[in-house]
């Protein structure tokens, strides 16, 4: 089955007993058990849920993978992740991760002595070198959230078996429709599935997928036992948002290239973050990993025009924070999704307090552009 195919059909996209083309809703949390000790397929909805198991399947599927785990958030997924290692193991950690992952790492994960060093992941060299004798992954998030950096993924994980550690990549931003990390060497995928895969910002879930089957093993028993598992009612939403991840995508990507031409051509745009641009940094990796560059850009205004102004006087884009939704969205990491990173590291990381996010969504682009001038417009009054 070919991917668009595979988003359709994938899981357990037909009911075994009724037929349905959409997996029903099983709400049950537990299931009647019909000899002692049998050990059922299913037994308590905690452990395996047929609506769950439906979406674990097909996002496996799409990432290439062996085992998917549905989680109640992309937080929760990373969490579980991390619970795969012990007091004392270290981790290379990308320097450009979403807020709430930094947040994570220092402010719970470490005071389980677990242990960090943050490298810029285009710079190979750094990777190796950080890793020690306690070294047992190398984590990071390519694109990054929200500067938009391109670690090669491929070339990361050969660094990662030389040493005999895992490779864990977020693919929230590229989605396997443009990305499948698994296939380029990693050993584990994660996602804020509250995101594309979602896509209509109605609902807030976590996977991780793997290609190891002891990882996975692991995996099954830690989503068990910490209990931070997806509900029925939102494995189903998530299905239905993932069917139409490649139309959804394909619109999006349009509609980026669209803002990305319309910021280019805008004199009051001072600098654009964006892996599609020939001479962004990582353009040629991203070119060679990912199938498109995606809908998600950052870019600073020139100095002296107000990025408070301009984002509080959108019309059409909300000023939120989440992302890849149908409708556009845009945020000031700063103050809002990266507000949990110390100033001081998130400036040394670049993330600058004035850089602006958007979230392309997949309105009409000529009313995204429009509303985009507008805001622009106000600000050049102002100044004159
Ligand atoms: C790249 C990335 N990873 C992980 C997360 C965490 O996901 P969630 O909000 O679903 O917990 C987010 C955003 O929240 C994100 O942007
Ligand atoms: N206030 C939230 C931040 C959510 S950010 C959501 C998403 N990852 C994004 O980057 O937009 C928090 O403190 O966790």
């Amino acid at each position: 089955m070919r991917f668009n195919t595979q988003l359709i059909h994938g899981g357990n996209s037909e009911d075994k007993i009724t037929g349905a083309v959409s997996t029903p809703i099983y709400r049950s949390s537990t299931f009647h058990q019909y000899r002692l000790g049998a050990n059922p397929q299913w037994e308590y909805s905690r452990t395996g849920n047929p609506t769950r198991a439906s979406l674990e399947k097909l996002i496996a599927e799409l990432e290439d993978g062996l085992a998917g785990f549905a989680f109640s958030s992309g937080s929760a997924a990373i969490h579980a992740v991390f619970s795969l290692y012990s007091q004392g193991d270290h981790f290379v950690v990308g320097s450009d991760v979403y807020g709430g992952t930094f947040r994570l790492i220092n402010k719970v994960l470490k005071r389980f002595s677990l242990k960090f060093t943050v490298v810029n992941m285009q710079d190979l060299g750094a990777v190796e070198k950080a890793i020690q004798d306690e070294t047992v992954a190398i984590y990071f998030e390519t694109p990054t959230n929200p500067l938009l950096q391109v670690a090669d993924i491929e070339a990361i994980s050969n660094i990662a078996k030389k040493h005999g550690i895992k490779t864990i990549v977020d693919n929230t931003f590229a989605t396997p429709y443009n990305q499948q990390p698994l296939t380029l060497g990693a050993d584990i995928v994660v996602h804020s599935a509250t995101k594309y895969l979602g896509g209509h910002s109605d609902v807030v879930a976590g996977l991780a997928v793997t290609s190891d089957q002891q990882i996975a093993d692991e995996l099954a028993f830690l989503q068990n036992s910490i209990g931070s598992t997806l509900g029925p009612d939102d494995s189903w939403l998530l299905q239905r948002g993932i069917k139409t991840l490649g139309a959804r995508l394909r619109v999006h990507q349009e509609n980026a290239d669209a803002v990305i031409k319309f910021l280019q051509d805008d004199p009051r745009i001072a600098k654009i973050y964006y892996p599609g641009l020939t001479d962004f940094p990582g353009h040629r990796i991203a070119a060679k990993q990912m199938r498109n560059f995606g809908a998600m850009i950052s870019f600073e205004l020139k100095s002296g025009l107000d990025a408070k102004k301009f984002v509080e006087s959108l019309h059409l884009i909300d000023l939120a924070e989440s992302l890849g939704g149908i409708e556009s969205l845009i945020e000031v990491p700063a103050v809002m999704t990266h507000g949990s990173i110390p100033r001081e590291i998130r400036l040394e990381n670049g993330i600058k307090d004035e850089l602006i996010r958007l979230s392309v969504g997949i309105e009409d682009p000529e009313d995204i552009i429009a509303d985009l001038k507008q805001a622009l417009g106000k600000l050049k009054q102002e100044k004159g």
